[in-house]
């Protein structure tokens, strides 16, 4: 079987991809994989490109191969843009799913229904060695809660309401989430060959 190798140690990430990959008969290797551990690769960009594109060509250059890397993040009107690219940092580090809900929901506690717009963003790089990186992006739309809601998923879905839906994204199962996700249309540009950059 074809093997990808993707340079996260995020296991929601990583539940997702194997998913998306299985269809297309591609095994999904990670960094969790890995016999020898990999240092945590610095975010030290300014976008999410730039911060994707660390990720996959640190990993790529390092075993020779072509590897994928996801860079996310929670995109938030109200807030000006953020948690944004500081998203898995947003309550400070190491990361903490619960601490950044729970800054996020703080921060919006004034702010009423129709204002608390929002959207996923995902941008993929791939990277090998000697060529050009490659960027594919994909978003969701929605709003936020100002409960959790739903064990699902990973992140900030218990707090994301996609357009269309009454239930969060950690209310969905992995499948409906995988049909409507950032990550799930950042794929379909992959598949068409529609790279962002
Ligand atoms: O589908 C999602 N559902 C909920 N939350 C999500 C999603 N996708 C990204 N997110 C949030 C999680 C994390 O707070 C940030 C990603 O940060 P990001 O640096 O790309 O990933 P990470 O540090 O968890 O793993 P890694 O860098 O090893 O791939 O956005
Ligand atoms: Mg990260």
């Amino acid at each position: 079987m074809k093997q990808i190798l993707i340079a996260t140690k995020n296991r929601g990430k990583i539940a997702e991809f194997k998913q998306f990959f299985a269809t297309v008969n591609v095994e999904v290797v990670s960094l969790l994989d890995l016999e020898e551990p990999v240092p945590d690769i610095e975010e030290t960009g300014q976008t999410f490109e730039e911060n994707a594109a660390l990720k996959a060509e640190e990993i790529a250059q390092m075993f020779n191969i072509t590897v994928l890397a996801d860079d996310s993040g929670l995109i938030i009107d109200a807030l000006d843009g953020r948690p944004g690219i500081y998203s898995a940092r947003y309550a400070g580090e190491p990361t903490d799913d619960k601490a950044n809900i729970r800054k996020v929901l703080d921060e919006l506690v004034e702010v009423p229904a129709s204002e608390r717009t929002a959207r996923f963003i995902c941008v993929l790089a791939i990277a090998t060695p000697g060529e050009e990186t490659l960027f594919y992006k994909g978003y969701c739309e929605g709003t936020i809660r100002t409960t959790e809601k739903g064990e699902n998923g990973f992140g900030y879905d218990p707090i994301f309401i996609p357009q269309g839906y009454n239930q969060t994204m950690a209310e969905l199962s992995p499948e409906e989430k995988n049909k409507i996700s950032h990550r799930k249309n950042a794929i379909s540009q992959l598949e068409k060959g529609i790279h962002s950059r």
